[in-house]
């Protein structure tokens, strides 16, 4: 069984994907605690496998996005191989503390020991987009991991995308990527758009 925070449908609002219509299943728990976290992950319902893949399949998107909380904690090769049954293709959210189970198909990592330091060093070594949070003044570092992309996200400090906080530390990643192209930059659209 798996506890499940909840499962939606909406787009796919940051990185690589944003735009696609996906199905997100939020897994309950996180081993981290980041003070700028933008997400309820506290409660959850048991689920079994059965269970998620049915509710998954309710909708018509057949690309999954596994997240959370930390997905790592709960999702495994189990689990992918019975959504790759029903024809998902399988996109993970993690922040790269533990390994991503086997069957994920496309592998978003989000470090923190930035902020958070060495309980949050990441041991994923390669992935498929590294997405790194800039607040404006921590310093950006891709920890050697390889990816296929690198995007820097605007660090949401509440207040919604035209506070005047928010507004600054876009620009300080307009700036970034500028002078540091490898970089790529990842807007939350589903906040801009107001969708979930
Ligand atoms: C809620 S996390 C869940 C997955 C995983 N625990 C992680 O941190 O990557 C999903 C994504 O939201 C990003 N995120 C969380 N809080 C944010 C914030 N305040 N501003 C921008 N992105 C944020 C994370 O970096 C991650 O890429
Ligand atoms: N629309 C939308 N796209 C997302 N991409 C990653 C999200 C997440 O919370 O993991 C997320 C989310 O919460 N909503
Ligand atoms: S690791 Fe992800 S889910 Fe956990 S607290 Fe940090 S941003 Fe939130
Ligand atoms: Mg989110």
């Amino acid at each position: 069984m798996k506890r499940i925070n909840e499962i939606f449908n909406s787009l796919q609002g940051e990185g690589y994907n944003t735009g696609r219509a996906a199905v997100f299943v939020r897994f309950a728990g996180c081993n981290l605690r980041c003070p700028f976290c933008d997400t309820d992950f506290a409660t959850g319902r048991e689920m079994s496998d059965s269970d998620i893949v049915e509710a998954v399949s309710a909708y018509d998107a057949r690309f999954v996005v596994l997240t959370g909380g930390e997905p790592t904690l709960q999702a495994d090769a189990a689990l992918t191989a019975r959504l790759h049954e029903a024809g998902f293709e399988i996109a993970m959210e993690s922040n790269g503390t533990r390994p991503a189970p086997d069957g994920i198909d496309w592998l978003t990592i989000s470090p923190k020991q930035p902020f958070l330091g060495e309980a949050a060093r990441p041991v994923v070594r390669r992935c498929n987009e590294l997405k790194c949070l800039f607040d404006g003044r921590t310093p950006v570092t891709d920890f050697g991991i390889e990816a296929d992309y690198y995007y820097l996200q605007p660090c949401d400090m509440g207040g919604g995308p035209a506070d005047e906080r928010n507004r600054r530390i876009t620009e300080a990643c307009i700036d970034y990527i500028l002078s540091h192209p490898r970089w790529r930059l990842s807007l939350q659209t589903h906040k801009l758009t107001g969708i979930k």
